[in-house]
C-alpha cells in the first residue's frame, strides 16, 4: 500500500477526533455556536478524506472530483463562519456562498464539459486559499490586543494558505493535460503541508477556545454580579497601571470615592431588593456619564470608586458635580414608587506614578467623610497626592 493511503487514513482518523472534540467543547464550554461550526467543519473534512479514500468505488471520475471539491470547500466555510460567529465579524458570508457556487460551477465545467486539468484542479484550492486568507484577518482583527493563540492560529491560516497557493500554481501550471512532473510535485507539497496544517489550525482553535474560557473566567472573578461594575479586587489589579499609563500622557488622573447617602434608611423604608435595585439604577446613571477609558468599580455594599483622567484639574471636580447632579436630578422608581436617592463624593488628584492605590482611596474616603459630614449630597476635595 501506497505512503498516500496512510496518510489519508491519519487525515480521516484525526478530522473524526477533532470534530468529536469540537462537538464536546461546544457541550461543556458554554454551548458556544462557533464550535459547532468548527466541529461540522472538521466532519465535512472527514468525508473529504473518506472520498479520496475511496475513489475507486465511485462511478464516474467528475462525481468523485466534485463530491471532493464541494467537501473541501464546505469544509472551510463552515470553519470561517465559526471563526466571524467568534469574532462578530462584519463579514458578509452570502457573498462567500455567491464565489464558492461560482467556483464548484467553473470546477464542473474545467472537468467535465471543456477539460482543463490545471483549472479544475487549482480553482477551488484558490477558493480555499482565499478564505483562509480572509480568517487570519477575522481571527487578528478580533480584539485590538490579539491573544497569543489568535496570533499562533492567524500564522497557521496564513502559512497553510501560502503553502496551498504553491501547490495550486503548481496544479495550474500542468495547463490543460496532465503533467507528471507537476502533479508529483503538486502531490508531495500537498501531503507535506495538508496534515501538519490540520493538525496545526485544530490545535490553536482548541487554544483560542480554552483562552476565550480564561478571559471569561478572569472578567467574572473581576467583576460584580449585581452592578456589573468592576469589583475591589479588579479595581486593585487595573488601577495602578492606569495611574501610570495616563500620567504617562500627560493626563491629570482623579480618584472620586462615592457612597449612596443614607442607604440603610433606604433599604430599612423600602426593603432589601429595593436598595439592590437603587444600586442597579444608580451605576447604570453614572456609567451613562463616564468616558471610554474611565474605570468604575463597586468597593463594597454602596461604596464606589472612579478613577479618571481628564486634561485639567477643574475638569474632574466639574465631573464630580456632574455624576452627584445626575444623581440628585431624578428619583429612581422601583415597583410604581419613587425613591430620592443622593450620594456624597470624596475627590483626590493623583499626581505621582509612585502613589499607591490604597493611600489614594484612602483619602478620597477621608474627603468623603467630610463630604457626609458637611451635610450629605456634596462633592469634597483632597489636597492632591504629590
Ligand atoms: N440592598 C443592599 N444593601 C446593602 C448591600 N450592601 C450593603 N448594604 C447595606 O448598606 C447599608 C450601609 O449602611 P451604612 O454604612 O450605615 O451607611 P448609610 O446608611 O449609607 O449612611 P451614610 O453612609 O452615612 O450616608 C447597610 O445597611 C448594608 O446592609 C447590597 O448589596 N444591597
Amino acid at each position: 500500500m501506497s505512503p498516500i493511503f496512510f496518510i489519508l487514513i491519519t487525515l480521516l482518523l484525526t478530522s473524526i477526533i477533532w470534530s468529536v472534540i469540537f462537538l464536546m467543547a461546544w457541550f461543556t464550554l458554554g454551548k458556544k455556536s462557533y464550535a459547532l461550526f468548527w466541529a461540522g467543519a472538521f466532519i465535512l473534512s472527514a468525508c473529504q478524506w473518506g472520498t479520496i479514500l475511496l475513489r475507486s468505488h465511485f462511478d464516474s471520475d467528475t462525481l468523485y472530483w466534485m463530491t471532493g471539491v464541494s467537501l473541501s470547500m464546505g469544509s472551510v466555510i463552515l470553519g470561517t463562519w465559526g471563526h466571524a460567529i467568534r469574532a462578530r465579524s462584519p463579514i458578509n458570508l452570502r457573498y462567500l456562498l455567491a464565489l464558492a457556487v461560482i467556483t464548484l460551477a467553473s470546477v464542473y465545467y474545467y472537468k467535465a464539459v471543456d477539460v482543463h486539468i490545471g483549472l479544475s484542479m487549482s480553482l477551488y484550492i484558490y477558493y480555499d486559499i482565499l478564505l483562509l486568507l480572509i480568517n487570519a484577518v477575522i481571527i487578528i482583527k478580533h480584539k485590538a490586543k490579539s491573544l497569543p493563540a489568535e496570533i499562533g492560529a492567524a500564522i497557521t491560516y496564513t502559512v497553510c494558505g501560502v503553502c496551498l497557493f504553491i501547490a495550486a500554481t503548481i496544479a495550474l501550471m500542468q495547463g490543460s493535460q496532465v503533467n507528471q512532473a507537476y502533479l508529483d510535485l503538486y502531490t508531495l507539497i500537498n501531503f507535506i503541508t495538508v496534515p501538519t496544517a490540520h493538525v496545526g489550525m485544530a490545535v490553536f482553535i482548541i487554544f483560542i477556545m480554552a483562552s476565550d474560557l480564561a478571559q471569561e473566567m478572569q472578567k467574572l472573578a473581576m467583576t460584580d454580579v449585581l452592578t456589573q461594575c468592576i469589583n475591589r479586587r479588579g479595581f486593585y489589579d487595573i488601577g495602578q497601571q492606569k495611574i501610570e499609563s495616563q500620567l504617562g500622557c500627560k493626563q491629570h488622573v482623579s480618584l472620586i470615592y462615592w457612597d449612596i447617602d443614607s442607604f440603610k434608611n433606604i433599604n430599612d423604608d423600602y426593603g432589601h431588593a429595593a436598595g439592590d435595585e437603587v444600586l442597579v439604577q444608580a451605576t447604570q446613571r453614572i456609567k451613562m456619564c463616564l468616558q471610554k477609558d474611565d474605570i468604575f468599580a463597586r468597593l463594597g455594599g454602596e461604596e464606589f470608586v472612579i478613577l479618571i483622567a481628564r486634561d485639567s484639574e477643574l475638569k474632574a471636580k466639574q465631573f464630580a458635580d456632574k455624576l452627584r447632579e445626575t444623581l440628585a436630578s431624578k428619583p429612581i422608581e422601583y415597583e410604581k414608587q419613587c425613591i430620592n436617592v443622593t450620594a456624597s463624593f470624596g475627590v483626590i488628584s493623583i499626581k505621582s506614578v509612585n502613589t499607591p492605590i490604597d493611600k489614594a482611596i484612602d483619602l478620597a474616603d477621608k474627603a468623603l467623610y467630610i463630604a457626609k459630614h458637611e451635610g450629605k449630597n456634596k462633592v469634597a476635595y483632597a489636597m492632591p497626592l504629590n
